[in-house]
This record gives C-alpha cells, structure tokens and sequence, in this order.
C-alpha cells in the first residue's frame, strides 16, 4: 500500500514538472518572455507572497509592457495602453468575456459577471438603464436614510471621543447601502451587526488562494468539470446558500404583497417584465438615460418559470428575465459592489485623515457647493470636482480590483503577435496606476492630477479603477454616488484626525485589494 502511494506521489510530481516545462515553453515558442512556474504551485506562491497587483508590476519590470505565463490557460499580461485600447474598446467583438473558472455555484453562474456573449449583452441590457442618473435619484432616499443613520452613530463616537475602525464601519454602511438598494431588505448593520443576513454577507468574502476550489481552477483546471459534480464553489457554500435563500423569499414576499420599494430590485423586476431588450443595442450595450415612470407604481411580475430561451444556433433572444437570474444579479451586486465600495472609503478616509490640508480643502469645497445642514443629494454631490479628484487619487493608488481580463475568442494578431482562441489577456489595473512611467511619483497622495488643468496628461488606458469599454463595471456611477454622499455627509460634521493607534494600511492584496489592519482614526465634531 505504501510503495502505491509514493508511485501516486512520484507520478504526480513527475507529472507537474512536465506541466511546468510545457507551460514555460509555451510562450517562449512563441517569443513572449515571461516568469518560470514553480511546478506543482505554477505562480501562485509568488502571488501569495507579493500580492497580485505587485506580482503584475514585477512583470512589467523584468519583461516588458507584454509578457505571458500560463495559469488555467495561455495568460498575456499587457500593461501597453495601446493594445489595452484595441482589447478592450477597438476588438471587443474578439474579447467579449472575462475566462469562465467553471465553480461559480449553481446561482452565480448566471450573474453578469460570468455568462458570455449573447447572453450577457441580453442581461447586461436589462441592467444598464437601472444605473441612469434618473433611476439613482429614485433610490437617494435609501442611500439618505443610511446616512442619517451614520449621523446619529458618528454623534455618538465623536461624543465618546473613542477611536473609530473606519475598516469595519464602512463595511456597515456600503452593506445597509447595498442590501437597501439591490437586495431589497433593510439590514441596518450599523447597529445590528450580528444579524445573519450580515454575518453571511461578510462570509461570502472568505475566499482565498489556496481554497480546494481555488487550487483546482488554477493547478488542474482540467479537473474542473468533475470538481463542479462534486459541489465544489469559489465562494464559501454555505453563506452563499443562506443569502440565495433569503433573496427567494424577498422576491416571493414582494410577489405575494405587493409591495414597492424604490430600489434596484423593483426596477430589475420591472425591466425584466418589459422584455423590450430587443428594441437596444444588438451590438454592445450602451449607457444611456432613462429617466421612466415613477417606481412607486411600477409592478412585480418575475416570470419564475421562464428559461432562458435560445435559437438554434444557441443564441439568447429577447426574453424577460427568470427569478434565478434576477436573484444571480442581486447576489452579484452585492459581491462586486460593497467590499470594492466599503475599501475606497476607507482608503479615502485614511488618506484625509494622514494629509490634514487636503480635507481641509475638500471639507471647504463641499460646504461652499451643498452648505452645512443640507442633506447631500445626487445632483448636490455631482457638483464637487474636488471631490472626484480626490475619490480618483484614492482609485488609483489602492484601485480595489487589481487585475480585469479578457478571453480572446478568435485568432488574434497584434502588430508580429499572434495569440490563440482561449488566450486570457491580464489587464494589470494596480500595476498601470503605479507605473513611473505614466505617473509622476506614483506612490504620492496627490488629487491635483485629476484637476481640469492636469487631466490631459493622463495616457488613455493607464487609469482603469472600473475597467473600459462596454463590459466595464456597470455599477461604477452607483459606487461613486455612493462613496461621494458617504463622505460629503462625513465632512460636513466631522473632521477626521489621526489617533495614537493610526498606522498606514497594510494591503492584502488576493485580486481585491483590502487593508489588512484595522484603520483607526479618531472624528471631531465641528461647532
Ligand atoms: C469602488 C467600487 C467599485 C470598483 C472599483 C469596481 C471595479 C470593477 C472592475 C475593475 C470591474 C471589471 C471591469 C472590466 O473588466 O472592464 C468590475 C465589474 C463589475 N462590477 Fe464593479 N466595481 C465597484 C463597484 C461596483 C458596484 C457598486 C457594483 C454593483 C452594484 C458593481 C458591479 C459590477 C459588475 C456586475 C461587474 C461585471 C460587469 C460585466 O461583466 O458586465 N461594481 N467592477
């Protein structure tokens, strides 16, 4: 029995290193340059190690603006902005997705963030006109009451005179603000942060590199089909299933009651009954304003039964959309859009806190545009460009996602390159906002290269927080609505200063870049 193991053990080893070897070749047949995987981990020790972001700006360094590793398939890091253009914008019809790891649960699978082609731009239609500027002051009142809230707590700290973990706290607000607005329930975790609902949200996160599901995505992913019969998910399972679940009954409650909100999921339910995508963009989906009816006497009308529907050539047609793929983009919304929003407060807030004038001058913009005792107000905080120059700066030294792709889905040739159908093109967002080449002193806190007299000079394709081109993020206007009405609330009452315990935040950095420590500042209330 144990001479069979260790032959298993032997075979297998043998096994990795020959990967290893064939994987080095692929790309130096090809005369890409790039890393040498360690067999049996490939590159994931030295990404564990350096943090993604720093792992792509290591290639950059010793292989150029193009250089190629292979992980799950064939991977070309491109940090040329050029070629960025023509991946992302020019060529998107040859690079319509992000690669597929096959283990996204049964609900996940159906987000919008992982289906392709047809089916995506259907969805994607469906989504889009709910994040127009009409539609996001139709929510503000969710977001206000979620800042009123914020008020009455941050009173009471400022009182205290105690520190403040601002890592933990905006968690609690972008949850309240997240789960109020697409998840349709009101989950008040500013006050109640043990209830399940948040406690599972907060799980949902815990994923890592060295994961089963994880490992097999990346070390076999040939073994994925089988690790998928087996149950195996990137996300944890169990708060996965929890908030599937609760989302079931919202929708059922909702169906059954009645009843309205002024949220997203109202105007997904409602676009979905529309069923009108035909009438947009067969091409790539467009941003464009639609301001509509009022949403207080829109009705809900999901079709639970409805399949997705598909020509013979396997195309998705116009359809409405089914309950389990209107819950897939609520529990999508809530994965991509509260750590990504909760981290770039917090950075901001650390930022402010550590360079004391550049509050100062923020503080004095927001009270000249929207007063003192204002409530802040969708069309208020868009007219505060020092406010964007500073959520920007904070965007680009710590942009919450790390790296996009894109999967090339034909044989493609950039200038004497040609790369393969399945290639997954690296888009190395940290690496491209750190670069010296791009960014003067690139490690400094500095708004002013986003002023109206510097924001020429920024290189197209260098500045990517929330992608390009027409797959980039589409909850990007809510997340900067979000984090503006969060902080001008902030400024206007408090001023943020730095407590014996305030250190710079040490980054973790998995593909989402989170600070590791707890952030803590101290508020003072201003008279
Ligand atoms: C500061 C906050 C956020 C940042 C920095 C961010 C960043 C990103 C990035 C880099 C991508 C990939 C884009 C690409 O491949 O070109 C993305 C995609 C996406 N984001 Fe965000 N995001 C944020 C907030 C949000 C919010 C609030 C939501 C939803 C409410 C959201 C939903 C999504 C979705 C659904 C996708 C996939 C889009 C698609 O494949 O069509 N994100 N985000």
């Amino acid at each position: 029995m144990l001479l069979w193991i260790i032959v298993l053990l032997a075979g297998l080893f043998g096994y990795f290193i020959y990967q290893a070897k064939e994987q080095y070749a692929y790309w130096q047949k090809r005369g890409v340059s790039g890393p040498r995987p360690v067999p049996v981990f490939g590159h994931l020790l030295e990404m564990s190690k350096l943090g993604m972001g720093k792992f792509d700006m290591s290639l950059t360094k010793k292989f150029g603006r193009i250089s190629g590793y292979y992980d799950t398939a064939p991977l070309l890091m491109v940090s040329d902005p050029e070629m960025l253009k023509s991946v992302m914008v020019k060529d998107f019809s040859v690079f319509p997705n992000r690669r597929d790891f096959g283990l996204n649960g049964p609900i996940l699978e159906l987000s919008v963030s992982v289906i392709r082609d047809q089916h995506w731009k259907h969805v994607r239609n469906v989504l889009v006109p709910a994040f127009s500027s009409g539609k996001m002051r139709q929510m503000e009142p969710l977001i206000a009451d979620c800042c009123k809230t914020m008020g009455v707590y941050l009173d009471k700290v400022a009182q205290s005179g105690e520190d403040l973990d601002i890592k933990q706290y905006f968690k609690r607000i972008t949850m309240d603000v997240i789960s109020s607005s697409f998840f349709g329930t009101k989950t008040d975790s500013q006050s109640n942060p043990d209830s399940p609902f948040v406690q599972n949200a907060m799980k949902v996160f815990d994923v890592g590199f060295f994961t089963p599901a994880f490992l097999v995505a990346f070390l076999a992913p040939k073994l994925t089909p089988y690790a998928k019969k087996l149950g195996m998910q990137l996300n944890p399972k169990a708060p996965l299933d929890y908030l599937v679940s609760t989302m079931r009954e919202i929708l059922n409650l909702r169906k059954k009651s009645g009843e309205v909100r002024r949220d997203f999921l109202q105007m997904m339910v409602k676009a979905m009954s529309e069923n009108d995508s035909s009438k947009r963009s067969a091409v790539a989906p467009k941003e464009y304003e639609e301001e509509g009816p009022d949403v207080l006497s829109d009705t809900l009308s999901v079709e639970p039964s409805t399949q997705p529907q598909t020509t013979h050539q396997g195309h998705h047609v116009s359809r409405a959309l089914t309950t389990e793929e209107v819950m897939a983009q609520s529990m999508i919304f809530l994965l991509a859009g509260f750590e990504t929003t909760a981290n770039t407060l917090t950075f901001l807030s650390y930022l402010l806190t550590a360079n004391p004038e550049i509050q100062e001058k923020l503080r004095k913009e927001i009270q000249h545009r929207i007063g003192r005792d204002v409530q802040p107000t969708y069309d208020l905080v868009a007219q505060i460009p020092y406010l964007d120059q500073c959520i920007n700066e904070t965007l680009r030294l710590y942009p919450p996602a790390t790296r996009t792709e894109r999967e090339c889905s034909q044989e493609w040739t950039w200038k004497n390159l040609t790369i393969e159908k399945g290639t997954t093109i690296g888009i190395p967002i940290y690496a491209l906002h750190h670069d010296p080449e791009f960014w003067q002193d690139p490690e400094t806190f500095d708004p002013d290269r986003f002023s109206e007299e510097n924001k020429h000079k920024i290189i197209p394709f260098t500045f990517l927080p929330f992608g390009q081109g027409p797959r980039n993020c589409v909850g990007m206007r809510f997340a900067i609505y979000e984090i503006k009405m969060v902080i001008a609330s902030l400024l206007q009452r408090y001023r943020l200063i730095p407590s014996s315990r305030t250190t710079p935040p040490i980054v973790q950095d998995l593909g989402l870049i989170t600070p590791k420590n707890p952030l803590w500042i101290k508020l003072e209330k201003l008279d």
